[in-house]
């Protein structure tokens, strides 16, 4: 397995750190806030982390809901996508990571979009 990725975001610790920074950054933007009051957060930065880390190549394995089902009712836009990967690039700029592995997670992350906008 490629786990080059992994080892870019930090591994397991820097990728929960990740996480953290990108749910505090989300509740910090007027844009997306409103999705996020009444969830359980503690859930979430354990799926998100998990999903994150097994994307990137590490030795974790989502146990969350799929996408379609997590994201349906909510009326996520393109536009609240867009901000949820600049509080993603913010945490990652916080926590160092360059900007090439950055753009290998977004890439990653991006075609999710038909899976999480307009459900
Ligand atoms: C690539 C983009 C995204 C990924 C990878 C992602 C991933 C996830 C994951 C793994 C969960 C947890 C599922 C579970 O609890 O089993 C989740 C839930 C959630 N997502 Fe996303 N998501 C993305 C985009 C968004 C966007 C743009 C928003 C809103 C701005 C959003 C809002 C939420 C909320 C509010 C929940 C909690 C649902 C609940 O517990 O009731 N997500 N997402």
């Amino acid at each position: 397995r490629d786990d080059s990725l992994y080892q870019q975001l930090g591994g397991t610790a820097g990728i929960e750190q990740i996480v953290e920074d990108t749910l505090f950054n989300s509740i910090d933007d007027r844009r997306i806030r409103h999705h996020f009051t009444e969830v359980d957060m503690v859930r979430l930065h354990e799926k998100l982390s998990e999903q994150i880390c097994e994307l990137a190549g590490g030795p974790c394995v989502y146990t969350g809901d799929d996408m379609v089902k997590s994201h349906t009712g909510m009326g996520v836009t393109r536009a609240d996508f867009n901000a949820l990967v600049e509080a993603m690039q913010l945490a990652m700029d916080d926590n160092n990571v360059s900007v090439t592995a950055q753009n290998r997670l977004l890439a990653l992350l991006a075609p999710m979009h038909h899976e999480i906008v307009g459900l």
